[in-house]
Order: C-alpha cells, then sequence, then structure tokens
C-alpha cells in the first residue's frame, strides 16, 4: 500500500517516557536481523532459550517493521476507543459464550479486580483474519492495514521465534511452526488495548494493580512496546520488576501453550499491570498487542522427541489422556478471568482456579 493512498487517522499523544528510576528487569535482546545464516539462528536460539529460562521475556529488534509504520498503528490502535461512542462499542461487544471470545470490544469495568474495584481497561480484540467479524464504522477504513499488521506479526515475528524456540529444543526448526495456523484452524489476533487514569481510591483498594499477575494462556504474544511504564514479570526471587520501554522493540513472552509443549521447560511468565509512576498518572496508556495459539484442535501434549526435553526431563501440567486442545484451554480461560470465584492458594497473595484439572494461579 502506497502511503500516500493511506487514509488520515488522528494521532494519538503518547506519554513521555518515565524519568523514575524504577527496578527494571534485565530483559535479554534478540536481534532479528540475525536470523539469515544458520550459525546466526543457532546463536539466537541459545539466546532465546536462555531468555525463557531466566525471564520468560525478551526484547525482539530488528524486526523489519518501521518507527513511523509502528507510531501509525498505535494512532489506530486509538481509533476504537476514542472515535467509537458507547453505543456502537456495546453493540460490538457481545461475548461469544461457547468460545469465551469478545466480539469485540471488552467494554471498561466488565471485570472485577479486588475489594469491589471494577478494571478501567477496555480492549478491542482483531482476529488476524479480520473479515471473520463486524467492526465499528470509524475503524473500517483501516482494516486492511490492521490485516497486514498481523500478517506481519504472525511471518515475520512469531514464526522466527517458533524457528528458534524449536532449533533451542533440538526439533526440525518448523516443528512448530506447522502447528501455528497451517490449517487455518488456529487463532491469533491483533489486541488494542486502553487503559484509563483510575482514582485515588481505586488506586488504594487494590494495592494499585491494573491487572492481576497471570499467564498468557496462548503459545507467544508480542507487545509492541510503548512509553508508559506499567508492566511488571514476577522474577523466580519472587520480586516484580518492571518492562522498560525500548523504542521501536516488541517485548516477547511465552504463554500456557508453551509450558504444555515443552513439559514445563519454557514456562509461561507472571506478569501484571499496574498504576504508572508518578509522572505518567495522568496519561492514558495505549498498548498494541498479537496474540498467537497453536491451531486449535493440537492436544497440549510436550514434544517427547526433543532431545533437550529428554535430557532435561519432562513434567507434564496434567496426565496426556486428559490434556487439553489448544481451544479448549483457551476457552476455559477466557471464560473465567475477572468473571469466576477464585479460592485462596496456599501461597500467600495468590488465588487459584481449576481449569481441566490443571491449577490456575492469579497473583496480586
Ligand atoms: O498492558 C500490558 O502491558 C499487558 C497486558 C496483558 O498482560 C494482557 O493483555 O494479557
Ligand atoms: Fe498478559
Amino acid at each position: 500500500m502506497s502511503v500516500a493512498a493511506l487514509p488520515p487517522v488522528p494521532h494519538y499523544n503518547a506519554a513521555p517516557p518515565t524519568k523514575a528510576d524504577l527496578d527494571y528487569a534485565d530483559l535479554a535482546t534478540i536481534d532479528l536481523s540475525k536470523m539469515e545464516s544458520a550459525q546466526g539462528r543457532a546463536r539466537l536460539a541459545s539466546q532465546v532459550r536462555d531468555a525463557l529460562l531466566t525471564h520468560g521475556f525478551f526484547y525482539a529488534i530488528n524486526h523489519g517493521y518501521s518507527q513511523s509504520q509502528g507510531n501509525r498503528m498505535f494512532d489506530i490502535a486509538d481509533v476504537p476507543f476514542s472515535c467509537v461512542g458507547d453505543e456502537e462499542k456495546r453493540s460490538y461487544s457481545d461475548i461469544d459464550q461457547e468460545t469465551g471470545w469478545y466480539q469485540a470490544y471488552k467494554l471498561r469495568q466488565y471485570w472485577h479486580i479486588d475489594a469491589g474495584v471494577r478494571d478501567q481497561l477496555e480492549y478491542i480484540n482483531i482476529d488476524r483474519n479480520v473479515h471473520k467479524q463486524g467492526h465499528p464504522e470509524a475503524l473500517r477504513p483501516f482494516l486492511p492495514e490492521i490485516e497486514e499488521f498481523a500478517r506481519f506479526n504472525h511471518g515475520n515475528v512469531l514464526f522466527a521465534i517458533l524457528r528458534l524456540i524449536a532449533l533451542s529444543l533440538e526439533l526440525p526448526e518448523d516443528a512448530l511452526v506447522k502447528i501455528h495456523n497451517c490449517n487455518g484452524l488456529g487463532e491469533a489476533f491483533v489486541r488494542f488495548i486502553k487503559y484509563h487514569p483510575r482514582s485515588a481510591e481505586d488506586e488504594q483498594k487494590t494495592k494499585n494493580v491494573w491487572l492481576k499477575g497471570h499467564t498468557d494462556s496462548g503459545s507467544i504474544t508480542i507487545l509492541w512496546s510503548q512509553p508508559v511504564a506499567a508492566l511488571q514479570i514476577l522474577g523466580k526471587d519472587n520480586k516484580w520488576r518492571w518492562v522498560k520501554h525500548v523504542e521501536n522493540a516488541l517485548v516477547v513472552n511465552a504463554g500456557d501453550a508453551m509450558d504444555f509443549l515443552t513439559g514445563g521447560y519454557y514456562k509461561g511468565t507472571i506478569h501484571r499491570v499496574v498504576q504508572p509512576p508518578p509522572d505518567q498518572q495522568q496519561h492514558t496508556r495505549l498498548g498494541v498487542f498479537y496474540f498467537t495459539m497453536t491451531d486449535g484442535d493440537v492436544k497440549l501434549v510436550p514434544f517427547y522427541g526433543s532431545p533437550v526435553l529428554q535430557r532435561v526431563g519432562i513434567n507434564p501440567r496434567c496426565e496426556n489422556n486428559v490434556a487439553p486442545t489448544m481451544l479448549e484451554w483457551r476457552r476455559e480461560r477466557a471464560n473465567g478471568y475477572g468473571r469466576t470465584e477464585l479460592r485462596p492458594s496456599r501461597e500467600k497473595g495468590v488465588e487459584e482456579e481449576v481449569i481441566n484439572g490443571v491449577v490456575v494461579r492469579h497473583y496480586n
């Protein structure tokens, strides 16, 4: 698409990066421009393995999407929130009870966070096949670009990362690529989230937590780095650390599906969203994400053929005969989030729910 032909979009004014001195997680950076040679991929695969074993999060840079293309996608991301009225939003916000899928908005205040306080974030999910759902009028001119963006995330970023992960497990390079949408059954979607500042009372009641600690249910999540500090990850030492904004970088993390597929070797890292530091508290926070899953019918059992997994030992999350498919797992997790009663866990500050016999923890 030539730039001249692009429809105009209002500019979203993001907050300037914070000057606060925060305790940042020390995340590795994977340089995707080094993917070309087999030697480069081998080196990156070993970096990805270390990153997934230590933090479960890493940055990806030199992905091929320019800074100005990225900025424009953030402008587009604000359209479904700023340019669509409440009534139209509501008309696109049905949740399908069968699949747990939002069509397409999650409106503000739908979830219970804590102590009677409801969330102040709205989001919209857009399937990579943008024709699968209806869209509010203001967003329609941007659908070709969103579709292209989804294709970029899938083919250029996700597939590169899945190749590196497969190599890190000493599996054929395409072992994971093959089970991500090869037959069109897989779900993967772009998500735009807008977080609104909250009242002092809500902040106090929820101890500044905006989105409780959780793992993502899919395989890989790609977060397009943005300047408002609020995302934190839980370290092995049980301490929360902030994720630092890196201009035009991607923040990549593994979710539950990767944990199932690797028998616990690459665990989904627990992360949460909290109130930003004082110099950013008056701003909204706009996020652009790409969530991915294996094909829906893939049974989430470990790759027993991986020599690496054989060496370290495989700890399946559940018995193979009751292992959920990707679709079953996502459906159960999506239906439960913020809507079900959680039971206290033996661990302090943790609540849990049981899905298909597997305990899912929610961290405060
Ligand atoms: O807003 C963020 O940075 C993270 C959001 C998130 O964790 C999620 O939507 O699963
Ligand atoms: Fe998440």
